[in-house]
């Protein structure tokens, strides 16, 4: 196996030595596919991603402010973070970070300059990072390992709508097979509106749009069904109101043995606000086997199946680069190429999965994710522009009713290949 390319040890690296970012891996990999769409940034007026900067990211310092009662020391830190932020001017890690190296290596080029300036996808991770850098997250002392958002998904998961959805398990268990896949499934897919950083700004739309702008349920089923049962990974995205569905699908997928195992990949450290740790895996599986009726019971199954491997965790730091995952190192790949399928969720693992870039929308899917080394599906609610495998008459049409339709999680889409 060869060493990992993602996070080179280079040990000590001048702030001034810029060095180009890696941009060229996703065109070295992406076999046929169109490789010059460029990346999505944030400096262009009116783009969703600059009102990301702009808005959502002052806003999010100002609540994790006041969301704990940090010490002078943090929040000094905090409000450095957030001058930052309102000023569009990123400063590097303190040299004593433990991934200092790790982020020169990953983006010199755009440390100390503009955060709209940097890639999309690059300069979001980065903040994130930055954000734990300022609560202490990593540092020796009380902060650490406390997760600044843990009070937000508190909140959501003790909330009485997780009641109702719970309950609404029962329904969906009386149901015939077929259905009982497809409630799980848009279940699952539609959690993912569920998603702190979208409330932090108010920013969901109203109405839930029946309609997918891509749906390949059946392949996804036909690739669950069809052949013997193997492993099946889930890359999760969000805790908490996304989490529940998606554990009640992977529920299904053990008991009824379509699966041998499900390798459920979360990250290793608090991300974009929701998205889940193994401490939050750990307290839905609390959520669920607390409740009553059949969420009580799927609950009980998966602690069991932690238990007897059936069910795995697999947190890879890979899961915080600011990268895509055509760029992923060989630890991850065998993880994707041992699988029968892969399930992808959400907006962030799409961006990251296609590569976070101006894609003309009728980019075939395959093509770009022709480096993945196994079947692959993607669940996402559309929460920013990056779109493939989409025929332009239909992209074209939704944005000639004026509907912001690529943003705002009211369209939805199943995408995948074999
Ligand atoms: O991956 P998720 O949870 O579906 O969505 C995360 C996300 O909506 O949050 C960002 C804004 O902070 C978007 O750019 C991003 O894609």
């Amino acid at each position: 196996m060869q060493a990992d390319r993602w996070a080179p040890d280079w040990g000590a690296v001048e702030m001034d030595d810029r060095t180009p970012a890696p941009s060229g891996d996703a065109e070295r990999t992406r076999q046929g596919a169109a490789v010059n769409a460029p990346p999505i940034l944030g400096n262009v007026p009116g783009a969703y991603a600059l009102g990301v900067f702009r808005d959502r990211h002052p806003a999010l310092v100002r609540q994790v402010r006041d969301a704990l009662p940090y010490s002078p020391d943090r929040l000094e830190a905090l409000d450095r973070l957030l001058e930052e932020a309102i000023a569009d001017k990123m400063q590097p890690l303190d040299a004593s970070a433990h991934d200092f190296a790790t982020w020169l290596t990953w983006g010199r080029a755009y440390l100390r300059g503009r955060w709209t300036d940097a890639p999309f996808l690059w300069a979001e991770s980065f903040f994130y990072r930055r954000l734990l850098e300022a609560t202490g997250y990593f540092a020796e002392g009380p902060w650490r390992g406390v997760d600044p958002f843990e009070p937000f998904k508190q909140a959501e998961l003790t909330g009485s709508i997780v009641d109702e959805e719970l309950a609404s398990m029962d329904r969906v268990a009386a149901l015939p097979q077929r259905e009982k896949e497809t409630a799980l499934l848009l279940a699952s897919l539609w959690g993912n509106r569920a998603d702190l950083t979208f409330q932090i700004t108010g920013e969901l739309g109203e109405d839930k749009a029946a309609d997918l702008v891509v749906d390949d349920g059946e392949l996804l089923w036909s690739l669950v069904h069809d052949g013997p049962p193997g492993t099946i990974c889930v890359v999760a995205d969000n805790a908490g109101r996304e989490l529940l569905p998606d554990l009640a699908l992977i529920d299904h997928l053990l008991a009824r043995r379509l699966a041998t195992e499900v390798v459920l990949h979360v990250k290793p450290q608090p991300y974009f606000v929701s998205d889940a740790t193994p401490a939050d895996v750990l307290a839905g599986l609390r959520r669920l086997s607390g409740a009553p009726g059949e969420a009580g019971k799927a609950g009980v199954r998966l602690r069991q199946a932690l238990r007897s491997g059936r069910l795995v965790l697999r947190t890879h730091p890979f899961a915080c680069a600011p990268l895509p995952y055509s760029d992923m190192p060989d630890s991850l790949r065998d993880d994707f190429a041992a699988a029968s399928l892969t399930i992808t969720k959400g907006d962030l693992n799409y961006r990251r999965l296609v590569g976070d870039r101006v894609w003309p929308s009728d980019t075939p899917f395959e093509g770009v994710t022709a480096y993945f080394p196994g079947p692959v599906v993607a669940l996402r609610t559309l929460k920013s522009d990056v779109l493939v495998g989409v025929a332009q008459e239909v992209s074209a049409g939704l944005d000639a009713t004026g509907e912001r339709w690529r943003t705002t999680g009211t369209r939805a889409l199943i995408q995948g290949r074999a």
